[in-house]
């Protein structure tokens, strides 16, 4: 891994990185790297500080010390609609705007913008594994899973070179968590950088192109089968086990604390 090396050109890279929250320090020295076409994921144990780590990554919390990097420029320097605009984050419990599902695919995007007419809303809810009939929804009527699925193809319409997602499967049952790590897996061997942070270390095995833990405030990267491995061995119960069962198929073959996020917090004004 190119931890200890030059920062990748394409993609994020993440030297150093420490913050506090509150008294406590949540990142210490985080480094680590997630390269355009890869899906990396981020395993942590609850409280880690992974939704602290994505946030900081999208520039919505600045950071003590460290310095992350998109495509080689400093996210610290950047202009944060523009940012925000390259860097979409899913939020672990997406925040709906009053309306319907196409009034939130199309939120941040002027009324001429192509990706606000309806065959690119549409290629967005097909990526997030929902046909068109939902752009007619009353948002607040979608169960917590539909919400989910909005809240990516929310982040997928405005064209981010970069995804973030935070607990993407939190609110789905297998089979649409599958879809979804399909569409992930898709969508960065399409070219996008994605960063998936989970507690869901089956899903974490299927799509894993990289994996990092976070560990008392510091990433180890290392092969996803030694990493989920290791993730897996100090959990518990069933996650636990499916999860040494899928990696062992793979070896064969925001506004709270929490981090609700509102798509204020996900998008670009
Ligand atoms: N605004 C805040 N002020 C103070 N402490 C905070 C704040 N937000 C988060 N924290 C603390 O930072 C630590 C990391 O939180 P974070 O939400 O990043 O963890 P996480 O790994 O995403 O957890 P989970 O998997 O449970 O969502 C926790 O101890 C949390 O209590």
């Amino acid at each position: 891994m190119e931890t200890d090396g030059e920062p990748l050109a394409a993609g994020l890279s993440a030297r150093g990185l420490r913050l506090a929250r509150g008294a406590r320090e949540v990142l210490r020295d985080v480094s680590f790297d997630a390269p355009k076409g890869q899906v990396t994921v981020v395993v942590a144990p609850s409280g880690a500080g992974k939704s602290t780590l994505l946030r900081c990554c999208n520039g919505l919390l600045a950071l003590d010390a460290g310095v992350l990097l998109l495509d080689g420029g400093d996210v610290a320097a950047s202009d944060a609609c523009a940012l925000r605009r390259r860097v979409g984050l899913v939020g672990q419990l997406p925040v709906m705007l009053p309306g319907t599902v196409r009034d939130n695919l199309a939120y941040a995007l002027a009324a001429d913008d192509p990706r606000a007419a309806e065959p690119a809303l549409l290629r967005a809810l097909d990526a997030a594994g929902l046909d068109g009939t939902f752009l007619a929804r009353p948002a607040g009527e979608l169960s917590g899973g539909e919400r989910a699925r909005v809240a990516l193809a929310r982040a997928l319409t405005r064209g981010p070179e970069l995804l973030l997602l935070d607990e993407p499967t939190a609110a789905l049952d297998a089979a649409a968590a599958a879809h979804v790590g399909e569409t992930l897996t898709r969508l960065a061997h399409d070219g996008l950088g994605v960063v998936v942070a989970t507690h869901d270390l089956v899903l974490a095995a299927r799509i894993a192109d990289r994996a990092v833990a976070l560990r008392d405030g510091r990433a180890v990267e290392g092969a996803p089968a030694e990493i989920l491995a290791a993730a897996g061995a100090g959990a518990t119960g069933a996650t636990a086990g499916a999860a040494a069962a899928a990696g062992a198929a793979g070896d064969a073959g925001e506004a709270g604390a929490a981090g609700a996020t509102g798509p204020a917090a996900e998008a670009a004004p």
